[in-house]
């Protein structure tokens, strides 16, 4: 990978490593993109970020069938070199990539599609960012979650006794754990991952999130999250996990919650809106920012 550029960017403090590699050439062996990621010895990010054509890598030409417009896939890496299938505030920051580095253009009504392994995705940019529709969410583990509520237990350093969560997908999945209050948020050692009892079958991203004031504005809600991400560790900031915590706590809220959600992560705020997506099922889409910082050429 010598010569090759880099472009650090982030989404909230949710940190990539970003590259281009149109004809996937690259060999991003896992031990190679933990490198790159080690905050000490390499470059240091929670993900690593490949911009490739769709048509250069088997899942992408794929995703073609489905989503001709789909040119540019991101191939998504976490810090320990790990796949995972889908990253909120990556689509932001990779959408961000291309346009800034010419290498697409948004469509007249602003929108750009893109192939994930979570499926394709379209982003609108917005006044302060890009707005994703991030697709269904759905229950990991069925319906047992319709009837109580909660379909898992959490454990993790902080909290006396395992706590009832629930298991969600957004394409990569999650667990949401409910907190009394802030303090308790706080006071959670997030150094060691949380204990999940059934841990979904792929592993699991882990929310916990307190309800917060949305500025006495009753139909937003309001929630403040801290996650651990599988394959990284605490991050500042995770744009599935806020759409998964969203999706629980408006769930847990009953019928008459809001489709409308701010959740405040430690790297800033983020907002999740449920809207009826085309094939019928409630669907969440994502706003936020997305930043560049610069680019180093590796040795
Ligand atoms: N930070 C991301 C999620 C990245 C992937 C995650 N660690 C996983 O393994 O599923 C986001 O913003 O969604």
């Amino acid at each position: 990978m010598a010569g090759v550029e880099l472009t650090k960017g982030h989404g909230t403090g949710n940190d990539f490593v970003l590259l281009t590699d149109p004809e996937a050439g690259l060999p991003l062996e896992a031990d190679l993109v933990a490198a790159v990621c080690d905050r000490h010895r390499g470059i240091g990010a929670d993900g690593l970020i490949r911009a490739v054509r769709s048509a250069s890598l088997p899942e992408g030409r794929e995703l073609l069938a489905g989503a001709p417009g789909a040119e540019w896939f991101m191939d998504y890496r976490n810090a320990d070199g790990s796949i995972s299938e889908m990253c909120g505030n990556g689509v932001r920051v990779f959408v961000h990539y291309l346009l800034s580095r010419g290498l697409t253009e948004l469509d007249a009504d602003g929108r750009l599609t893109i192939g994930t392994r979570g499926g394709a995705k379209t982003v609108a940019r917005t006044e302060t960012g890009y707005a994703v529709d991030m697709g269904p969410w759905g229950f990991i583990h069925g319906d047992e979650a319709r009837d109580n509520g909660s379909d898992s237990t959490v454990t993790a350093r902080g909290l006396r006794t395992p706590r009832p969560a629930l298991s969600i997908s957004m394409g990569n999945p999650h667990t949401v754990v409910a907190l009394a209050g802030e303090a308790k948020l706080e006071k959670l050692g997030l150094t060691e991952a949380p204990g999940v009892r059934p841990t979904p079958p792929h592993g699991t991203n882990v929310e916990f999130v307190v309800p917060v004031e949305s500025d006495g504005d009753e139909s937003v809600g309001g929630i403040a999250m801290r996650v651990h991400e599988r394959g990284v560790g605490e991050t500042q900031s995770c744009g599935t996990g806020a759409c998964a915590a969203a999706a629980a706590t408006r769930f847990w809220a009953g019928d008459d919650a809001p489709d409308e959600w701010v959740i405040e992560v430690p790297g800033g705020t983020l907002g999740a809106t449920f809207v009826l997506g085309p094939d019928e099922l409630e669907h969440v889409v994502l706003s936020g920012p997305a930043t560049l910082v610069g680019r180093v050429v590796l040795d």
